[in-house]
């Protein structure tokens, strides 16, 4: 049997999600794989952290903090050692960075990929942060080190859309994408439509969970805009920034306005679309009226939905229904099976 150790960076919905589906497969990812995963570093920004090399307990790390909202000072792998502490002096085979998004930076989150592979360490990474800003560069460096790099939950959590991408739409070339990729700003603009006030709404997602830790992320369109950046990237090999994209977000959207959309028989959503014409790539972040009854008007609550256009397989459409966190720590779970799948 082997043993993959992996280092958890951030310890929040994502992190805490992806760890219970680790726990409850422990056994059959075992039976099945023959490997044995095991966590040995979880770092938080204000919760304390954990590191024992011969593995962490899961179920006595989550369970203290949804208790007592920080690790417990007196348990025997309790430390204070920041994620690039970790990164750097670790034992793990596996960096899995989940800290909150930086939009205008991709930081400290890139660092902690960047040096993890410099360390010869796999990474997979839940923020969209790094492969919006510096995906090119993150690449190129894994290629060099041989080691993996996978970031499937940047964009509608564990739905696979670049596992989808890679391993079977191959010599496919995606010459469009298009849709409703940020949760929050759907929720928000159907949950003001019924007359619920702003801040009410913005508390129950944060509740749920799908929230930025800054929600201005969300609402000024950046989170939008750092996903169909990431699509870019990797699906079209774009190399562009969060900056280069036509951005506007829902801020000054109001009841009025939802409403004389509805007079119209249409609804206000914020589309992603990202287009190559002319060897130029272009991508905006818009509200935009669609019709009522149309594929994009349903897409409704937390769900979002891609359209992808390729050469060979024309065009697809992806849709995710409803997801909870549980999607969300599905995706970092695909992509740490995914090492495992690849392991010599
Ligand atoms: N939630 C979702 O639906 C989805 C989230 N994502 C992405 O996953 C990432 C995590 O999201 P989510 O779990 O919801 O966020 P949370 O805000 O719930 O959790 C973030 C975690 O990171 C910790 N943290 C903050 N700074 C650092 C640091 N420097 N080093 C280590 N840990 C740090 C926080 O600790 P503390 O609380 O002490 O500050 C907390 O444990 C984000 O990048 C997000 O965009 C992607 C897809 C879906
Ligand atoms: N804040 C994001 C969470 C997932 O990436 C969203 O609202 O879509």
């Amino acid at each position: 049997m082997k043993t993959l150790r992996l280092g958890l960076l951030g310890f929040g919905n994502a992190g805490r999600a992806f760890a219970k589906i680790l726990e409850e497969k422990k056994q059959e990812i075992q039976g099945s794989m023959e490997c044995d995963i095991i966590v040995t570093g979880i770092t938080t920004g204000s919760r304390g952290s954990l590191y024992n090399p011969e593995g962490i307990d899961l179920k006595k790390a989550w369970s203290e903090l949804e208790k007592a909202g920080h690790f417990d000072k007196d348990g025997k792998n309790y430390c204070e050692m920041t994620s690039l502490e970790f990164v750097e002096k670790g034992e793990y085979d596996v960096i899995v960075e989940m800290t909150p998004l930086d939009i205008f930076t991709g930081q400290p989150a890139t660092d902690h990929l960047r040096r993890a592979m410099e360390r010869g360490k796999h990474a997979v990474s839940a923020n969209k942060g790094p492969i919006a800003w510096h995906y090119k560069d993150l690449k190129e460096l894994a290629e060099k080190m041989k080691v993996q790099f996978y970031y499937e939950t940047t964009v509608m959590d564990g739905t696979p859309i670049f596992n989808l991408k890679d391993e079977t739409l191959k010599f496919c070339k995606v010459t469009e994408v298009n849709g409703i990729l940020n949760t929050t700003t759907n929720y928000v603009l159907e949950e003001l439509a019924t007359g619920k006030a702003y801040d009410d709404v913005i508390e129950e997602g944060k509740r749920i969970g799908f929230v930025e830790a800054d929600p201005s992320m969300d609402i000024e369109g950046w989170d939008a805009a750092a996903k169909v950046t990431a699509l870019l990237n990797v699906l079209m090999e774009a190399d562009i920034t969060p900056k280069e994209v036509d951005r506007t977000g829902i801020e000054n959207i109001t009841l009025k306005d939802i409403q004389k959309a509805e007079s119209q028989g249409k609804v206000i959503k914020l589309l992603c679309t990202g287009t190559r014409t002319d060897g130029k790539v272009k991508a905006s972040v818009k509200p935009t009226l669609v019709e009522k009854g149309s594929l994009l008007s349903v897409i409704s609550g937390t769900s979002s939905v891609l359209q992808i256009t390729t050469d060979l397989m024309g065009k697809l459409t992806i849709i995710e229904h409803d997801p909870e966190l549980l999607q969300t720590g599905y995706g970092v779970f695909s992509d740490v099976l995914r090492i495992v799948r690849n392991l010599v």
